[in-house]
């Protein structure tokens, strides 16, 4: 890891894998697929300098300390303590002996940025605003967002440290709109992980898109030549909603309510119509009621691809705790993170169909909301974030 002078960072092979590097370099950007780490920083950003020039540069700046932060070094080249001692270092210091701990850093631009520096041209229709939402109760001081960066990993100071030194490479060019912090990954991206459970208490990402489904990241993650501008071409569309829960009026809902809500066991995850986790949904089961084991309100079904033309999404949202709201009550809820290749043909009327009449609804409230062009990859240290976009 990061070791006391700098540049001497070295991973050894006896590092776990929660402590291994990620690469930064590839044909998407790291961070989407990558799977999920336990701890996110999420921040969104508006852009202060009036200048293109300035914005580019801090790109470029951006870029380098990325590459090299989730490679577990400092953030510049001099270090915490390495640089000349009447300058403010280069690296804040707080991951000093930090392993690189899985660390990757994602950046979108949201729809704001094509208002400025004469964008608007290059703006993806993708990227057109969300459609207001029936329930919605969003804060504008935590929605929206020139730019975003989302940072992920195994241990929050390595997220933190990352987030900030970003932000401090940012003074004078832009400005921290928000920023979230969130734990206990709510999705599985892959197969090899097993699923974990949000805040309501059930296991959340079991029909997520995963990584090893190659062919459908192609169809429904990935936006292709010919979708919208070239420079997108590889990129994703990220779509974010802090989700607040009334946990405390949740916590005293029957257990048969509960797992009616989700059309999922609250145990081991399973359909209500089947046995084990990874069991497909039978929507068209009924009980000796009559009526459909998955209830028509339930969130499962709702949100099912059947539903919706197919359509899917890769969720990758974390668990968040803001301490106590002053009322006795947890501020807490889900920090939903969602990437797809076109968010108003699969976020969109996902959502449509959950703010109708999902039966969770009682038990939540949207209070934030963003969406991002996510560039594709870099493909060496010759490029930069954005390159595809102001060039
Ligand atoms: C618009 C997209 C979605 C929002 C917003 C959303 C909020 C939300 N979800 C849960 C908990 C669970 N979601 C589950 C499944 C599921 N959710 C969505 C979409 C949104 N969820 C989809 C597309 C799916 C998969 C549907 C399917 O194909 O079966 C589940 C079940 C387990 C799983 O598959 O992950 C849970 C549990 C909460 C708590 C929440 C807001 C706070
Ligand atoms: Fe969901």
């Amino acid at each position: 890891g990061r070791s006391l002078g700098g540049d001497s960072a070295t991973v050894t092979s006896d590092e776990s894998s929660a402590s291994a590097p990620v690469p930064f370099y590839g044909a998407h950007q790291a961070g989407i697929t990558t799977p999920a780490q336990d701890r996110l920083h999420f921040v969104a950003l508006d852009v202060t300098t009036e200048k293109k020039a300035e914005l580019v540069e801090l790109l470029q700046e951006w870029t380098a300390a990325a590459a090299r932060m989730t490679q577990g070094k400092d953030a510049g080249t001099f270090g915490a303590v390495g640089g000349d001692p009447e300058a403010p270092p280069d690296d804040t210091g707080e991951a000093l002996g930090l392993p690189a701990s899985g660390l990757t850093l994602t950046i979108g631009f949201g729809p704001s940025l094509f208002d400025k520096f004469e964008l608007a041209d290059r703006r993806p229709s993708s990227l057109a605003d969300l459609p207001a939402f029936p329930g919605d109760a969003l804060i504008p001081e935590i929605s929206g967002g020139d730019i975003c960066i989302q940072a992920c990993a195994h241990d929050p100071q390595v997220a933190v440290h990352a987030i900030r030194n970003l932000a401090r490479l940012g003074f004078g060019k832009v400005a921290v709109r928000y920023s979230q912090l969130g734990f206990g990954r709510t999705s599985s991206t892959s197969r090899a992980q097993a699923t974990p459970r949000n805040l309501m208490g059930f296991k959340d990402g079991t029909a997520n898109l995963k990584l090893e489904d190659t062919e459908m990241l192609r169809e429904h993650l990935w936006a292709a030549p010919g979708d919208g501008p070239a420079w997108m071409d590889g990129g994703t569309y990220l779509v974010t909603r802090k989700i607040r829960m009334h946990i405390e009026t949740w916590d005293r809902a029957p257990l048969s309510e509960q797992e009616a809500i989700f059309g999922r066991d609250k145990g081991v995850g399973a359909p209500l119509t089947g046995r084990d986790e990874f069991d497909e949904p039978d929507l068209a089961k009924t009980g000796s009621d009559g009526k459909p084991v998955i209830a028509d309100d339930s969130h499962v079904r709702l949100a099912h691809p059947s539903l919706h033309g197919g359509a899917r999404i890769l969720r990758r949202g974390y668990n968040y705790v803001d301490g106590s709201d002053g009322l006795g009550r947890l501020d807490a809820g889900l920090f939903f993170m969602a990437y797809q290749r076109d968010p108003h043909k699969q976020f969109v009327p996902i959502q449509q169909a959950l703010a109708a009449k999902d039966s969770l609804n009682e038990y939540i409230k949207h209070v934030s909301s963003g969406i991002f062009a996510c560039p594709p990859g870099l493909a060496d240290a010759g490029d930069y974030w954005g390159n595809s976009l102001f060039a």
